[in-house]
């Protein structure tokens, strides 16, 4: 294992390559790293949906380019806009990255601007999550261990991640000691994904069974819980990757500090409260399976919502671009997302 290096930040998960879109197939991780080519916003919108490319930032990255290259084939955008937003409903940052553009074609951007709007997006995001690193390790004490949830890393974003970026920057500086990364079931994009980036970085860290979680933190190992978030309602509840919620509950029974990080994409100050968060349902086969085997047996059913929503009095800090709410309320949230 190589030691860390806090410059080593290469994976891309979402690149444009001049006329076409390339995605590094998160479905395949970490057997295969296999590049999936979009050729139009079909294509894209597929993706999405099957998560192919997944993370809340890097969904509203993929549409943005999506966009950009149908007005570039002079295909009618209307659709393609309505066909994007509908492939997933619970991560705001591909609406906010769909209404973005939409504001640019509707003042009259053609394909060429569009292209550049959707590398700005994809460059800001890459920017906030470098700013969110230092902001949210510099809440960390020295010497703390944390744990994490779900993928927020690299391939989640423009690169260098929310949750995953604070812990890159934590233990750059010196601040965190000791890692922990939930696998994260059903669709293990802990044990898959987050893994996978923190040994390609050199960064020790222990895979733990998600059930393991609040025996983890009665040993005292951990000191924060940092995870990222699909949408941030205007009084500071998070809807995030399922089993959330219960972390959050969890922490605040054994004095762990809970940290949301998130870009100000994620913000939908439109939605009032967690309660009216749209969570997504995805097929019980996702559920019955494991690495595409069956593994319960054939007749059984399953409930497999893939969000929950963590109330903001379970949340001790939202790290942000902007800047970090500390014991978030609607007060706090207007005053910096108003
Ligand atoms: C910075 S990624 C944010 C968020 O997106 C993930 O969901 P999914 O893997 O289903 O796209 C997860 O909830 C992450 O915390």
């Amino acid at each position: 294992m190589t030691a860390f290096d806090p410059t080593h930040d290469s994976i891309r998960a979402v690149q444009w390559r001049g006329d076409h879109l390339c995605l590094l197939d998160q479905r395949l991780l970490p057997g295969e790293e296999r590049w999936i080519e979009c050729r139009n916003a079909a294509q894209v919108t597929t993706a999405i949906r099957d998560l192919a490319v997944r993370g809340a930032p890097a969904i509203g990255i993929a549409a943005a380019w999506g966009v950009a290259m149908a007005a570039q084939q002079g295909v009618t955008l209307e659709p393609v806009l309505a066909d994007l937003r509908a492939a997933r409903p619970t991560a705001v940052n591909l609406m906010w990255a769909l209404d973005r553009m939409k504001r640019r074609i509707v003042a009259g951007a053609d394909g060429d601007a569009l292209l550049r709007e959707a590398q700005a997006i994809q460059d800001e995001d890459l920017a906030a999550n470098r700013k969110m690193g230092e902001l949210g390790a510099a809440l960390i004490a020295p010497g703390s261990g944390v744990l994490t949830h779900c993928n927020t890393g690299s391939l989640a974003t423009a690169g260098y991640g929310t949750a995953l970026g604070v812990i890159r920057a934590g233990v750059a500086a010196g601040r965190i000691a000791r890692v922990y990364a939930g696998e994260t079931r059903p669709w293990q994009q802990g044990a898959r994904l987050t893994m996978w980036e923190l040994v390609r970085d050199g960064i020790p860290a222990q895979l733990i069974a998600d059930s393991a979680a609040a025996h983890l933190m009665k040993s005292g190992a951990v000191q924060w819980v940092i995870v990222g978030a699909d949408r941030i309602a205007a009084n500071g509840d998070t809807a995030n990757k399922i089993g959330t919620y219960q972390l959050a509950i969890a922490a605040k029974y054994h004095g762990v500090k809970f940290m949301v990080v998130a870009p100000s994409s994620t913000v939908d100050m439109a939605t009032g409260t967690g309660e009216e968060i749209e969570i997504e349902l995805r097929d019980a086969a996702e559920l019955l399976s494991t690495a595409g085997s069956r593994t319960v047996v054939e007749g059984a059913q399953a409930w497999n919502p893939v969000f929950d929503v963590a109330p903001a009095e379970l949340i001790d800090a939202i790290v942000t671009e902007r800047g970090v709410i500390e014991r978030p309320n609607s007060l706090a949230m207007q005053a910096m997302f108003g």
